[in-house]
């Protein structure tokens, strides 16, 4: 479903990303691994149209993406440790402005929806800047799923959520999957990775140093250590 094919991408005069070549079909997750400045988040601003390739082909569902901007865009939902939540609004208001950007059918019944799913309806109309880390997270996590994104982009998405909030995520990704949402998840937390991936990739230095379908902690582990040592 999502294509890259030989991506390469600078920021400043600094090659971040090179030889970038990497395919997400519908329903699969794919977990991004590596050590610090690798390059994760910039592959996932790159799938995120947020920077442009500097040369190499993108596709989605076949067709390049910089053709079908707008719908490719329309189609993402993002998470991150930026949580992209007005402060002083609610999470009815956050919510209704992320619904009427993205012209949410039923707004106001998806947005209840929502709130009770990341279990924060009590606290519907109290100004997310009084809201516990973990609070933001969860309601981020409303306000990237409910304009139902065929494409998912995670930047250690964990992050900040207690172990309900954990299970919560591991539940709401395996919706996805079974709706054929294509996911790719940045991590660090090599126990998540089994739980839900297809597939995972190494990046190293910018570039994809292997790829693996073996998505067990202790194979990642030792593969990583392999990489980086070897380095
Ligand atoms: N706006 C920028 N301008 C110049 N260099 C940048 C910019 N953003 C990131 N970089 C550099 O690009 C490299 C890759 O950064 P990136 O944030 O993608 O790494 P990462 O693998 O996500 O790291 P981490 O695990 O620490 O989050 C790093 O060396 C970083 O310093």
């Amino acid at each position: 479903m999502i294509v890259l094919h030989n991506v390469q991408k600078k920021l400043g005069m600094r090659p971040v990303l090179r030889h970038i070549h990497m395919e997400v079909k519908k329903g699969e997750c794919l977990s991004i691994v590596g050590p610090n400045g690798a390059g994760k988040t910039t592959l996932l601003k790159v799938c995120a149209c947020i920077h442009q390739i500097d040369a190499g082909s993108m596709y989605w569902n076949g067709q390049d993406v910089y053709k079908q901007l707008t719908e490719y865009k329309r189609n993402l939902g993002w998470i991150s440790h930026h949580h992209f939540l007005y402060e002083n609004f609610t999470p009815v208001e956050n919510l209704r402005f992320y619904s009427e950007l993205y012209g949410v059918k039923n707004c106001e019944e998806t947005i209840k929806r929502w709130l009770k799913i990341v279990d924060l309806y009590v606290f519907k109309d109290i100004p997310v800047r009084t809201f516990s880390k973990g609070m933001k997270q969860r309601l981020s996590l409303a306000r990237a799923l409910l304009h139902e994104p065929s494409i998912l982009l995670l930047d250690e998405p964990f992050t900040g959520l207690d172990q309900d909030g954990v299970q919560l995520l591991f539940h709401l990704l395996q919706q996805e999957k079974e709706k054929q949402t294509a996911i790719m998840m940045v991590t660090h937390d090599f126990s998540h990775i089994e739980k839900i991936s297809n597939k995972v990739i190494f990046l190293h230095k910018g570039e994809i140093a292997a790829e693996s379908v073996q998505t067990e902690e202790k194979h990642i582990k030792e593969m990583y250590k392999t990489l980086v040592d070897e380095r």
